[in-house]
């Protein structure tokens, strides 16, 4: 095949469907990187310190990020939180919020005040299949007795299964997929069940996380097997999977120092750059050469 010819191809602008962006200093930095990476509409976690847990908050938010660069459609969520009522999700709706996002207590930067039982939030996941909106899960386990950052996706896949089957017209999106069984699960589930897949998984597994604080994240990338059948979900066109970089900013002092290395892996200004060059090669194309 001649690439030469593809030179002068432009790719539309990307979606990036999970993207950290932060507040303050470190938001200056980061929101230049979106276009610069790729894309023009980015779904915003709401993990900040504290986290984005009112409709005014969110607005607010938003605001500031369009202050810093106006060219990019910066789609919000709250974090799922027990002050967050039915009511708040309504209010969510008329404001033009788009989902909320459910972080399990204690697995992954600023989750302190995530979600211990599911079962309490059954009327907000009702409000949110009422009313269209998403329902984005960060799925994993908490490490316990017999769970540990490298199963913790596999154990938390029935709780998505029971989700899903408890509020089948609920959109609920399954984020930074990492093993070929969250692929397979999301699959099997029903058209209001999506996965998304970050760029750095699509690339590194357990060797390279183990020894590296900046290719560490949760949910730790998994072993080669794993990453190939993200490469396969990413490469197929199946509408049930796509991207969400889960790029997440941290001060080098926090990936380098201090008693815990901080997770996350930063790649927002090469975002659509690295997904293109992976899947090229996945479908036996020599992409890097575009890159
Ligand atoms: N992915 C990560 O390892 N970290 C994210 C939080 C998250 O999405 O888990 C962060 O905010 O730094």
């Amino acid at each position: 095949m001649v690439f030469d010819k593809f030179q002068d191809v432009e790719l539309p602008a990307a979606f990036d469907a999970h993207v950290h962006l932060r507040d303050g200093a470190m938001s200056e930095l980061v929101v230049p990187t979106i276009r610069q990476g790729g894309a023009n509409t980015v779904y915003v976690m709401p993990n900040l310190v504290p986290p984005i847990t009112t409709v005014q908050q969110a607005l607010d938010y938003r605001a500031r990020l369009q202050a810093l660069e106006p060219n990019v459609e910066y789609l919000m969520s709250l974090y799922l939180h027990e002050s967050i009522t039915p009511d708040v999700i309504k209010e969510a709706k008329k404001a033009g919020i788009t989902g909320v996002k459910s972080y399990p207590a204690g697995v992954t930067t600023n989750s302190s005040s995530g979600v211990v039982d599911y079962t309490l939030f059954y009327p907000i996941f009702a409000e949110l299949e009422a009313q269209n909106m998403i329902l984005n899960l960060h799925g994993e386990s908490p490490s316990g007795s017999s769970i540990t950052v490298l199963n913790a996706e596999a154990g938390f896949l029935p709780t998505l299964r029971e989700l899903h089957a408890r509020f089948p017209r609920l959109r609920i999106i399954l984020e930074h997929c990492t093993t070929a069984a969250a692929i397979s699960t999301v699959r099997a589930l029903g058209p209001t069940v999506a996965g998304t897949i970050t760029a750095h998984h699509l690339y590194i597994t357990v060797d390279d996380w183990a020894g590296d604080p900046f290719c560490f994240c949760k949910p730790v990338a998994k072993t080669p097997e794993d990453r190939d059948a993200l490469l396969r979900a990413a490469a197929s066109g199946s509408p049930k999977f796509f991207l969400g970089t889960d790029s997440a900013p941290h001060a080098a002092t926090a990936k380098r120092g201090g008693d815990r290395i901080a997770a996350g892996v930063f790649t927002q200004p090469y975002a659509a750059q690295l997904v293109g060059r992976r899947e090229g090669r996945e479908q036996g194309l020599e992409a890097e050469r575009y890159v």
